[in-house]
Formats: structure tokens, C-alpha cells, sequence
């Protein structure tokens, strides 16, 4: 690629290396306004506008590299021209410091402190990523005319029985109908809704700024280099024709979907999951069964059956320790 800037040749290293320029931008042949608004975030503007308005983000957590590397793949095709960009777009890699060290987080999970919650942690490394990630993200929306989509991306720590899945945060208002069969045609096993607000990044842009929004898993943590990008084409596919402002070509298929009835609560170290430590994401339990045990708190199943997503018994007190599911009859 003569000629491109290194932010644009690669977004990724650029991102990583503590480049020294901070803000960069520029105009590419095909008319597109790029602008990288520094440490990782890199917005796109078709030369006459868009009423669209798109954020697909990545590396919220650090070592979820499989989303990283396809979006610094979209940002090489869209800087050649061969990956058409008729929305506005703004690109985003999140937990920047945790991508050097390879880590889900420094002290703090990103993920937990959106919805504004970094206030109530201002020295964590992490609080002043998410202050930062919401001005970003706040300025481009603000500046936004029709619709809003954002596409967080990530990676679950453990195997699933469904390697591709969404999570639709929790709205009082009804999930968008566009988004909604957007999701049958990008190839997910399944598709859980929210029960209640969360610090989690597609949370606060679907709460805070009306954005139509959802976090896709896709697959299982890798380090960089080692994974399987043809299991996301679906989830590929759709992030290119949602950049186009065409129809993903994949055909609709269904997908089971759980509304998520409880989140397993971590309130001190005493805390204990009481299944194997290698129990797969959507395991599914009968009721009455004993999943976990904390000072004055036990979580057993309460309906016939329950699958439990992202248990995760060493997070900090206080941060949900795993989802509780149930399959919803479409
Ligand atoms: O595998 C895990 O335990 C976590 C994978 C992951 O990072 N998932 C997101 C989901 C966010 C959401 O609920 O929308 C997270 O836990 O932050
Ligand atoms: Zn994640």
C-alpha cells in the first residue's frame, strides 16, 4: 500500500507502539475522511456525509485478539478502497494498556466501569480509558443525524456450546427491528437479552445515546496470530455490509435465545462457584441445584432448567461473577 499512513497500514501497531503523534488525519483517493483521534480510536467519514452512524469496537478486554485483528483487517480494505464505507464509522480498540501486556485488564474491568460507574474508581487505569472511550464516543454520536449501531466485540474466556453468540443489553424500549434480523444473518448459535443495566460498553451506548446495540462473542481468547478468522465470516460479513451500507448476503438461520433471569453476585473472597472450574459457557442445570455460595447469599437454580454463561469466580467483590439463563420458546 504506497503511500497510506501507518495508522491506516496498520491500525493495530500503531495503536500499540505509544506513537508519538497523536491526532492524524486525512483524505483517501475515494474522497473518505479518516481521522484517528488518537490511542486506538480511528474515525471514518464518507467524502458527502452519511445519516448512519456506526461504532464497531474491539479489545474492550486485552487479550480478545480475534475482533482486534479483523477489524485492523477492515481498516487495511477500507484504506485501499477495496472495502466500501458509505456510514459514518468510528473504530475503536478499547483496553489499549491491557493489549500491550496481553491481559484482560490491568486493575479494573473495562467492561464494568461504562454507564459513567469509572467515577466512583478515578485512580484505576481503567476508569480513565472508559471516560475517555465515552467523550469519543459521545462526540461522534452527537454529531450523528439518523440511525445508531454500535457492534462490541469480544471473546469468551472459556469454551460455549454455541461458539458465536450475542448479548442484547437491557433497553426499556423495544430492540430494533433492523438490528434484530441483522443478527439471524451473521451466523450466532445464539442470542441472549439483558435482564437489568450494566457498566458494560454496549449498555451505556445503547442507554446513554439511543444507539440500536448488541456485544458479539466470537469464539474463545487466542493470542494474536493464532486464530481461526473463517469461523467469524458471518460476523465479518456483517460488520463489512453494515461499513457498505448494503444487506449482509448470508442467509437468515435461526438461533436459540435466553433472557438472562440472574447474575451470580461475588460479594467477598468467600465466594464460591460450586461447579468444575472448566464448566462450559451454556452448561445447563436443573432446579434446585446449588451453583454458588457467598456470606449471607446462595444462588440455586430456580427455574426447571438454568445454563450458566461467563462464570467467573475470581473477579474482584462486587463485579458479577456469571449469568444465569433460560431458553426463551421464540
Ligand atoms: O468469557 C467471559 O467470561 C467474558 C467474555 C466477555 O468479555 N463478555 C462480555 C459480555 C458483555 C455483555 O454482557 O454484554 C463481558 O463479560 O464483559
Ligand atoms: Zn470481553
Amino acid at each position: 500500500m504506497p503511500h497510506t499512513h501507518p495508522v491506516l497500514a496498520d491500525f493495530l501497531s500503531f495503536t500499540l507502539s505509544h506513537h508519538p503523534i497523536d491526532i492524524v488525519k486525512g483524505q483517501l483517493t475515494n474522497g473518505v475522511h479518516w481521522h484517528y483521534l488518537g490511542d486506538g480510536i480511528l474515525e471514518f467519514v464518507p467524502q458527502h456525509g452519511s445519516d448512519q452512524s456506526l461504532v464497531l469496537s474491539a479489545g474492550i478486554h486485552g487479550n480478545e485478539t480475534a475482533p482486534i485483528e479483523l477489524l485492523n483487517t477492515l481498516v487495511q480494505n477500507i484504506a485501499t478502497g477495496e472495502q466500501p464505507l458509505a456510514v459514518r464509522l468510528l473504530m475503536l480498540l478499547g483496553n489499549v494498556a491491557a493489549m500491550r501486556q496481553n491481559c484482560r485488564y490491568l486493575q479494573d474491568d473495562l467492561n464494568r466501569l461504562f454507564d459513567h460507574r469509572h467515577q466512583k474508581l478515578p485512580d484505576s487505569p481503567e476508569a480513565q480509558r472508559a471516560a475517555n472511550i465515552e467523550e469519543a464516543i459521545a462526540q461522534f454520536f452527537d454529531a450523528a443525524s439518523g440511525k445508531k449501531y454500535h457492534l462490541d466485540l469480544h471473546t469468551a474466556i472459556r469454551p460455549s456450546s454455541f461458539s458465536r453468540f450475542g448479548l442484547l443489553p437491557y433497553q426499556s424500549r423495544p430492540y430494533d427491528a433492523y438490528l434484530l434480523s441483522l443478527l439471524e444473518r451473521c451466523d450466532l448459535g445464539a442470542l441472549l437479552i439483558n435482564h437489568a443495566p450494566a457498566g458494560t460498553f454496549a449498555y451505556h451506548s445503547s442507554q446513554h445515546h439511543s444507539a440500536e446495540s448488541v456485544t458479539l462473542e466470537l469464539g474463545k481468547v487466542q493470542p494474536f496470530g493464532q486464530n481461526q478468522l473463517a469461523e467469524f465470516a458471518g460476523i465479518n460479513a456483517l460488520m463489512r455490509a453494515m461499513v457498505a451500507g448494503t444487506e449482509p448476503t448470508t442467509a437468515a438461520q435461526p438461533y436459540k435465545t435466553f433472557k438472562v433471569v440472574a447474575q451470580l453476585e461475588k460479594h467477598s473472597e468467600d465466594f464460591v462457584l460450586n461447579l468444575p472450574s472448566d464448566v462450559a459457557n451454556f452448561t445447563a442445570y436443573p432446579k434446585g441445584t446449588l451453583i454458588a455460595t457467598d456470606q449471607g447469599y446462595e444462588y440455586i437454580v430456580s427455574h426447571g432448567e438454568e445454563r450458566i454463561v461467563f462464570p467467573n469466580p475470581k473477579v474482584k467483590p462486587g463485579v458479577r461473577a456469571g449469568l444465569m439463563v433460560v431458553e426463551v420458546n421464540n
